[in-house]
C-alpha cells in the first residue's frame, strides 16, 4: 500500500510532487478541489494524503478534508502543506489529527522525509493496533469494590481530556492497566499506546530509544516517542528516568519537538503523556533525583491506584478471571475456589498486589491436586508480618477461615500460652501482664483446655486436650 493522494488547487504544484513521489516509487492520485479529493478518498481511503490547506474554488478547505477523514479514516496520516507564514493554522491542523506540515516553499528532501516517516509511522501504527487487538484481554480491567469503582470514577473523568496523568500506587497494584483504560476510552484509541519501560533501560540507550536515531548508513529509525504520534505514551516508572533523559523530556513537553540523537532536523509529536511511579516523588526531588519541574509537567491530574489490601473485596473476581485465562491460554484446569481458600486469600498481606495474585492462582494450577476446588492448604500459609503492617493484627490463615467464637478461643488459647512461655510459665506475672487476676486468668486456662506444669526444671504450658505440648521449653 504505498498510493497517495496529493490535493492541491495549484496544477504545477500537485504535478510536481507527483512526479517526485512516482520517481521515488509511489503510486500517486491527483486532486484540485474538495469534490474530488472526498470522491477519490471515499472510492479508496490512500495510505497518505498530502493536503493543501487553502483551495480555491471548494465547498471545503484542507482543515474540513483533515476533519472529514480523521473522522471516517483515522489511520491515514495527513500532511498538510502550508503557505509561508500560515504556522498557526498548520499548528491547529496538527491539532486535528495532521501527522506534520511543510511550509511552501519546500525543498524535496525534505518532503520526502516527512512523506517516508508518515509511511512508517502509520505502518508501525498499524502493527501496533494488531498487536493491541492480542493483548486486550490482558489490559482488562476487573472489579466491583468501593476503591475501584471510585478509581474507574477518576479515570473516567480524564479519558476525555488531554491532561497528563500521574498514576501512584505500589508495584503490581494495576497502574498499567489504568493506563491502557484511559487510552481505550480516549479518543486516541485508534492511535499507538507505547509503555517506556524507565526501569529496565540502560541509562545510555535511553535517548536514542525514545528519540530514535538518524544515520548515513542505517537511515531513520523512529525512536518511541514518534512510535507513539497521535497516541499515548506511557512512562513506566517515572522516578527511574536518568536525570539527563529528564531534562531532554522536559523540552519535549514544553516544544512538542525534538531531534533524534545524530539527526538536525525537529521532529513534531502529538501525544497524550501518562506516567506512573510507585515511589514518591517529591522524596526523590528532595533527594535531587528527579527534576522539580518535570514533576508539575506531569502531575496535572495526579490519581492513586489502590493496593490489592484495600480491595480486598475484588479478591475472588480477580482469581476467577485469572483461574479463567490460564484455563484460555494454558489449557490449565478451570478449577473454582473453595471457601476456606477465598477466605485465606482475603486475608492474606499481598505486597506484590495484583500480579501477585494473578501469580499465586498460576502456580497453584500448575502444581495442585487434581480438578476439584483449590483448597486453603494448597496456599501459602502467610509468613511473619512485615514492619509495614506494624501495629495491625494480621490474621493467620487458619483463624480467618472460622467462626469469630471458634476464632476467638483459638486466639485467646494462642496468646496465653505465648504469654505463659514467655514468663517462663509464672502465672502471676503472666497475669499481672496481660491485665487478669491470677484466679480469673486460672478459670480462663481451664476452660480452653491449657495446663501448666512443672518439668525438667522449667514450666511448660500445653493444651491439655491435645496433650500436645506447645513450646518445648520455656526460657
Ligand atoms: N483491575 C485489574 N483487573 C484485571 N487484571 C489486573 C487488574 N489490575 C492489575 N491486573 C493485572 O495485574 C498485573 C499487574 O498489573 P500492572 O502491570 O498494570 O501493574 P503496575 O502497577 O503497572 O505494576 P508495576 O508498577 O510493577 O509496573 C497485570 O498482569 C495486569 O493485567
Amino acid at each position: 500500500m504505498s498510493d497517495i493522494l496529493i490535493v492541491d488547487d495549484e496544477r504545477d504544484i500537485r504535478e510536481l510532487i507527483g512526479d517526485i513521489l512516482e520517481d521515488e516509487g509511489f503510486t500517486t492520485r491527483l486532486a484540485g478541489n474538495s469534490n474530488d479529493a472526498m470522491a477519490e478518498i471515499n472510492k479508496e481511503p490512500p495510505a497518505l494524503l498530502i493536503l493543501d490547506i487553502w483551495l480555491k474554488d471548494s465547498k471545503m478547505d484542507g482543515i474540513d478534508i483533515l476533519k472529514a477523514v480523521k473522522r471516517d479514516n483515522p489511520d491515514v496520516p495527513v500532511v498538510i502543506i502550508s503557505g509561508h507564514g500560515n504556522i498557526e493554522i498548520a499548528v491547529a491542523a496538527i491539532r486535528q489529527g495532521a501527522y506534520d506540515f511543510i511550509e511552501k516553499p519546500f525543498n524535496i528532501d525534505q518532503l520526502l522525509v516527512v512523506i517516508r516517516r508518515a509511511m512508517e509511522t502509520s505502518r508501525l501504527r498499524r502493527e501496533n493496533a494488531t498487536l493491541k487487538r492480542g493483548e486486550t484481554r490482558s489490559a482488562e480491567m476487573l472489579g466491583d469494590s468501593a476503591g475501584y469503582r471510585a478509581l474507574i470514577a477518576q479515570l473516567d473523568k480524564v479519558t476525555k481530556s488531554n491532561g497528563r496523568v500521574m498514576l501512584t500506587g505500589p508495584a503490581g497494584s494495576g497502574k498499567e492497566v489504568a493506563a491502557r483504560y484511559i487510552h481505550a476510552k480516549s479518543n486516541r484509541s485508534s492511535a499507538p499506546f507505547v509503555t517506556v519501560n524507565c526501569a529496565g533501560v540502560e541509562p545510555e540507550m535511553m535517548e536514542a530509544m525514545l528519540f530514535g536515531r538518524e544515520s548515513a548508513k542505517r537511515g531513520i529509525e523512529p525512536g518511541l516517542l514518534e512510535q507513539a504520534h497521535g497516541g499515548v505514551i506511557y512512562f513506566d516508572e517515572v522516578a527511574d528516568m536518568p536525570l539527563g533523559t529528564q531534562s531532554k523530556i522536559l523540552r519535549v513537553l514544553v516544544d512538542q519537538q525534538f531531534n533524534r540523537v545524530g539527526g538536525s532536523d525537529k521532529v513534531r509529536v502529538d501525544l497524550r503523556v501518562i506516567s506512573s511511579t510507585g515511589r514518591e516523588l517529591q522524596e526523590e526531588i528532595a533527594e535531587g533525583r528527579f527534576r522539580e519541574e518535570l514533576f508539575h509537567r506531569l502531575n496535572v491530574v495526579p490519581i492513586a491506584v489502590p493496593s490489592l489490601s484495600e480491595r480486598r473485596e475484588d479478591i475472588p473476581m480477580l482469581a476467577d478471571y485469572f483461574i479463567e485465562q490460564c484455563h484460555q491460554s494454558q489449557g490449565l484446569p478451570k478449577r473454582t475456589l473453595s471457601d476456606e481458600a477465598v477466605a485465606l486469600m482475603q486475608t492474606m498481606t499481598w505486597p506484590g498486589n495484583v500480579r501477585q495474585l494473578k501469580n499465586l492462582v498460576e502456580r497453584v494450577l500448575i502444581l495442585g491436586e487434581g480438578t476439584g476446588p483449590i483448597e486453603a492448604r494448597e496456599l501459602p500459609q502467610e509468613s511473619a508480618p512485615s514492619e509495614e503492617e506494624d501495629g495491625k493484627v494480621i490474621l493467620s490463615g487458619t483463624l480467618a477461615t472460622m467462626p469469630l467464637r471458634e476464632a476467638r478461643e483459638a486466639f485467646e488459647r494462642e496468646y496465653l500460652l505465648t504469654q505463659i512461655n514467655r514468663f517462663g510459665g509464672n502465672i502471676s506475672r503472666t497475669a499481672n501482664f496481660v491485665g487478669m487476676e491470677r484466679s480469673a486468668l486460672h478459670r480462663k486456662l481451664k476452660s480452653l483446655g491449657v495446663v501448666t506444669s512443672q518439668k525438667a526444671g522449667a514450666r511448660v504450658a500445653r493444651v491439655e486436650d491435645e496433650g500436645e505440648e506447645q513450646i518445648e521449653q520455656a526460657s
